[in-house]
């Protein structure tokens, strides 16, 4: 594993997809935690991964760093499989309770790992980006959990990797460090770096993801720009008081995908409000009291993730 190695992992690179996930499943006896997942990402993509608990992120994320074998389906890694990446250097990870040692300052923490690599980049320069060189000399078991999060972030730096995959990276973080977590993270993603980060945070992914891929029940449910699945999720609701109207009616206005009637008040959600309200006042002049609002984030974000159609 010296020079003589280096070729191939350029040429694997250059070679199509970061990721691809091609039918990919795995159970933990009855509970289908991934089933059936086909996902192409494509090198520089910042990808998150949305969903709520238990909707199989975590377990999608071990299988991409091989730390889990698929029941069934393929992972590959710049064009490797999952272990010859993370061996490579290819990946950089920073997952959940990623274990760090206790007796081990900051900085010799991350110098460890970066000697374990080819080609890591500076320590200082890992300790700066992830923020924690005032940490240097910190040790293990005297660090926040917030502090902890952003030392993970250095170790998964350091091997100056092509992919970062981050299992819901800025858990234990505050909001100033959130902030200081995305901004070390926009700086390396410019550099043309693959993200892939798992987050219950519609919020996050909107502002820090070029894609949202939403999963649900071990399935993806949604996946496009943030553009694209906010759309999909970001309907309004129109109430109004609507004298004379009737079930069939409001079911048939545009853009309507669910009606309520309970005497003249009506409730209705539609993913083309304007379209709606003017039908609404042709069919039903006499309208009043009408008020539109946005599906909250958290409500677009339920609606597409909740259980109903589960088996
Ligand atoms: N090692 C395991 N043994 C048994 N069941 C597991 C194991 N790992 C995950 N599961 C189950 O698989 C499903 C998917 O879990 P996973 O951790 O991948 O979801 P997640 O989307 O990452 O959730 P969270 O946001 O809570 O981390 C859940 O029902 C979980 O209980």
């Amino acid at each position: 594993m010296n020079e003589t190695s280096s070729p191939p992992r350029e040429a694997a690179v250059t070679a199509g997809a970061a990721v691809r996930l091609s039918g990919l499943r795995k159970s933990y006896g009855e509970v289908r935690a991934v089933d059936g997942i086909d996902l192409t990402i494509a090198p520089g993509e910042v990808v998150a991964l949305l969903g709520p608990n238990g909707a199989g992120k975590s377990t999608t994320v071990d299988m991409i760093l091989g730390l889990s074998t698929p029941d069934s389906g393929t992972v590959s890694v710049f064009g490797a499989a999952p272990g010859e990446a993370v061996r490579d250097g290819v990946i950089g990870a920073m997952l959940q309770g990623g274990a760090l040692l206790a007796d081990a300052t900051v900085g010799e923490m991350v110098a460890m790992v970066a000697s374990l690599h080819r080609k890591p980049m500076p320590v200082g320069e890992a300790l700066a980006r992830a923020g924690v060189d005032d940490l240097k000399n910190q040790r293990g078991n005297r660090l926040s959990g917030g502090q902890k999060q952003r030392v993970r972030f250095a170790v998964a730096l350091v091997s100056d990797p092509d992919l970062l995959l981050l299992d819901e990276p800025t858990a234990a973080m505050d909001v100033s460090s959130r902030r200081e977590f995305w901004r070390s993270m926009q700086a390396f993603t410019d550099s043309g770096r693959t993200v892939v980060f798992a987050t219950h945070y519609l919020e996050e992914a909107e502002e820090f993801a070029d894609r949202v891929v939403l999963m649900r029940s071990g399935r993806i449910v949604a996946d496009g720009s943030v553009a694209q699945v906010r759309a999909l999720a970001g309907g309004r609701t129109l109430r109004a008081v609507a004298p004379g109207a009737t079930a069939t009616t409001l079911a048939n206005l545009p853009g309507v995908t669910e009606y309520q009637l309970r005497g003249e008040q009506i409730a209705l959600s539609s993913n083309d409000s304007d379209a709606t309200l003017r039908a609404l006042l042709t069919a039903f002049p006499d309208a009043r009291d009408i008020e539109i609002a946005a599906i909250g984030l958290e409500g677009a974000f339920l609606s597409l993730t909740s259980d109903e159609e589960e088996k």
